[in-house]
Formats: C-alpha cells, structure tokens, sequence
C-alpha cells in the first residue's frame, strides 16, 4: 500500500495548477447517461473517483474514452441498470446514477451507499424526491430500486436538509420528467451551479441554480455536451493553508476565486496576504506565521466542510486558540487523534475541535482515515520537524491528483513510497 513521506523543510514558494473540480466532475459524468449523444468532459482531474466512475460508467453499457484530462461518454446504447455494491462502496457518489437512470430508462438498481468514516450519509432525501416524481422505490437486500411507468413527473419538493448530492440527483431526474419541478432548500455549491450550467447546454431548461430554489422545466430529450469541468476549490484551498501554515507564499493557477469567499476570508484573518485575479489566487504570510482562526462549517456559501480538517491543521501551528465547530457530518474529527500523535494540542468538545496553537509539531508515523483528514495531516508533516510517514493514502487519490508532485513543486520535501 503507498504511503507518503514528508519531511519537514520551511515555507512553500511557488505556483500550482489546481485540477479539475472531483466534485463536480462526478456528477457531470453520471449526466452522461441523459442523452444518446456523445459528451465530451475536459479539464477532469486523474482520480481514483474518476477511475471508479468511468468503470461504473462502462460497467451500465457507456462506451468511454479517456485521454489526459478529457474524457468522452457515450451512453447510447446502455444495456444494464444496475450500480453493484463493489464500486458503489468505493465512492459513495455513485449513488447519483439513480436520478439519471430513472430518468431515461424507466429504471435503476443501486446499492446502497451506507455509512463513511465521516458520518451515516443517509440517502433518504434522493429516495423521497424521486418517489414524489413518480417513482417506485424498494430497498431490500442492500440494493435501492427504482421503478416509474412511462416519465417521472415534475413536482414541488422540499428537502428538511440542505444536501449536495440530492439537489444533483434531483436536477439530473428532473430534467427529462413531464412538467415542472420546483427543488427549495437545495443546496447553492459552485459544483450545482457547473452541473446546471451544462445541463443546460444539453438541451435542459434549469434556473435558479446557485440560489436555494431551482425550477426544472422538464425536455422530451437532450443534446450532447462539451462541457469544462470547474476548478477545484477544495484542492485550491488546501494548497493555499498548506502555504499559510508553513510561513509561505503560493500562487494556485487555473483556479475560480469566486468559489472560494468563506475560506479565503478565513485565511485573512489567519494574517496572509491574499491577491486574486480572474483565475489565480496568490497567498503570501510575508515571512510571518499564521494566527489561529474560529471555523464553523455550513452549506454553501457558509465555510466548507471539506476544509476543514486542513483548518484544524493549520491552527494547531497557529498562535492563540481556535474552535472548529462541524456541523455537516457527525464524525469529522478523526485526523484528531492522529495530529495529537504529531504533537497537536487539541481537545474535542462535543462536535468542536479546540485547538491550541503554537504546538511544535514532530514528524510520526500517521493513518489517514479519510479524504480531508489525510490532507491536514499531510500539511502537518510539512511544518513538523522530522519525517512523517502517512499510511492509507488511497483516501487522499480519491481526491488529489499527484499531491506529492505539486507539493514537491513548490519545494516540499514529498515522495510516494510503497
Ligand atoms: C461527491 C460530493 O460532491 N461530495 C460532497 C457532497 O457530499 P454529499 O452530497 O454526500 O453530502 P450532502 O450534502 O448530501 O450531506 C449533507 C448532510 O445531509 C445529510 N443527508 C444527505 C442526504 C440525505 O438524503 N439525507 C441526509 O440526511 C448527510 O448525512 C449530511 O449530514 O457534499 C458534502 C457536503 O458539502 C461534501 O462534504 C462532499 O465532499
Ligand atoms: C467527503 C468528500 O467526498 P465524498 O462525498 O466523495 O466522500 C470530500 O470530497 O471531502
């Protein structure tokens, strides 16, 4: 299994080109699967999700070509329904070939995604949505399946909770139902915004995309697409407190500063000096070291979930005390444990995390236990003294292409070992 070994070597400098977003490359290619005709995705990132995704694209009946960072989906002639188990328990995104499936063949069996490290992850808002468009569902034996005679129907659907994937499976399942759907309380992420844009460019009639209520004019059929994938503004923004926490200076390239507002704010106030143009971002901390910052995640626009175990990281080499409150996911906290084995001082509070700063963070070896968490104990081996070894990086290829090069070059002292 790969490991990564960091060994801690002062302030980053340097410029990066930031990938092709993961989470809005997932739920463009499952859209794929809404039309006859080719659609052309470039600017996709080299991802273990994305690998998963294509094979489970291939797997329903896609004919799929991959050449770097373009990848075209052809999903005329689809010849089974089913998500199995085997790659739905790998990423939990595949959960969002339900919508279209349903939606263009009348049916679709996939498995369950059950519960993550992070939390339960329930699917229950996805499954009520499409039963109030129409749709049959079962769950039995671990499998969802979903039945509608003829169209599904366009409806007014509420959801209780604010939920990216829902809002997309959704938007997916009610571009090609009978009538209008009204989706309140959706979810605002850039990644609904890129997934609504192209689907428009598909044929589909979507607006409101960005806001908490979108409407869906229902289309008989869609069009193929070229479509580019938004930049990703989790890899942008861990790549900029990577910068911050070691004292350093990074120019992210290639990447979408209006997505990133809340987290951009926060590395401010941490004391970096932030400049942005149309796509680029420069973080420069001018030789000083960071200040520690009070986070609570939110929906978007509010501050990313995803960002925050590399927040949680970034303050605990931080001056003074910061509170990182979770609100999204009830188990986010598990690269804790694994930073106080750095040397971090931290105490969990209920769903805070309470992080002293000014820890002098020393080399270990670290499990990384999930995507995010990997991250933030990536950017600790960067500012500890000594060698850390991260074990369980097949978490962190879910999610970032290359990182060990990138950081490398912008002067990380960074290898991939087996
Ligand atoms: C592939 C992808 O885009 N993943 C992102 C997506 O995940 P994902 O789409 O899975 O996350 P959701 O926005 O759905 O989850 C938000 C909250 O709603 C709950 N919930 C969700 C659906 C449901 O039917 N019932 C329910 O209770 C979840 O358990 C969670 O507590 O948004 C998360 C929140 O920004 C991010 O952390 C993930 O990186
Ligand atoms: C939690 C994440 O992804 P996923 O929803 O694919 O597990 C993430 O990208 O941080």
């Amino acid at each position: 299994m790969d490991k990564l070994l960091i060994k801690g070597n002062g302030p980053l400098s340097g410029s990066v080109r930031i990938s092709g977003a993961k989470n809005a490359a997932l739920p463009l290619l499952m859209a794929g699967l809404l039309t006859d005709q080719p659609c052309i995705f470039t600017n996709v990132p080299a991802l273990r999700d994305i690998k998963t995704t294509l094979a489970l694209l291939e797997q329903l009946g896609a004919r799929v070509s991959h050449t770097e960072d373009t990848v075209s989906i052809d999903a005329s002639e689809i010849t089974n329904l089913i998500a199995p188990y085997e790659l739905v328990k790998t990423m939990r995104a595949s959960i969002l070939v339900l919508g279209p499936l349903l939606a263009k063949f009348g049916r679709a069996q996939v498995s369950l995604p059950g519960g993550c490290a992070i939390g339960a992850r329930p699917v229950n808002l996805h499954l009520s949505g499409l039963e109030q468009m129409g749709a049959k569902i079962e769950v039995d034996a671990g499998y969802i399946t979903a039945e509608v005679e003829g169209r599904l129907q366009g409806a007014n659907i509420f959801m209780d909770m604010v939920s990216v994937g829902a809002t997309e499976n959704l938007m997916m399942a009610a571009v090609l139902a009978e009538g209008t759907t009204i989706l309140e309380n959706a979810a605002r992420e850039p990644e609904i915004v890129d997934l609504a844009n192209c689907l428009n460019s598909m044929g589909a009639n979507v607006s409101g995309a960005g806001t908490d209520k979108i409407q869906i004019q229902g289309v008989a059929s869609l069009n193929g697409c070229h479509h580019r994938v938004l930049p990703d503004r989790i890899e942008t923004g861990t790549f900029l407190v990577a910068a911050a926490a070691t004292g350093g200076q990074i120019r992210c390239e290639q990447a979408a500063p209006d997505t990133l507002e809340a987290v951009l704010s926060k590395l401010k106030e941490a004391g970096a000096t932030i400049t942005v143009g149309d796509d680029w971002i420069e973080l420069d901390m001018q030789g000083k070291s960071p200040k520690s910052v009070n986070i609570k995640t939110a929906p978007h626009p509010g501050f990313p979930t995803d960002m925050q175990a590399q927040f949680v990281a970034l303050n605990c080499v931080a001056s003074g005390t910061g509170v990182v409150t979770e609100t999204i996911f009830e188990n986010r906290f598990m690269h804790v444990p694994e930073l106080q084995r750095m040397g971090a001082k931290i105490d969990l509070e209920a769903n805070s995390a309470v992080c002293r700063g000014g820890s002098k963070l020393k080399g270990a070896q670290v499990m990384a236990t999930d995507l995010r968490a990997s991250a933030s104990l990536v950017i600790a081996g960067l500012v500890a003294k000594g060698e850390t070894l991260v074990d369980r990086i097949y978490h962190l290829d879910r999610g970032y292409e290359k990182i060990e090069v990138k950081l490398g070059g912008v002067g990380a002292k960074i290898e991939r070992v087996k």
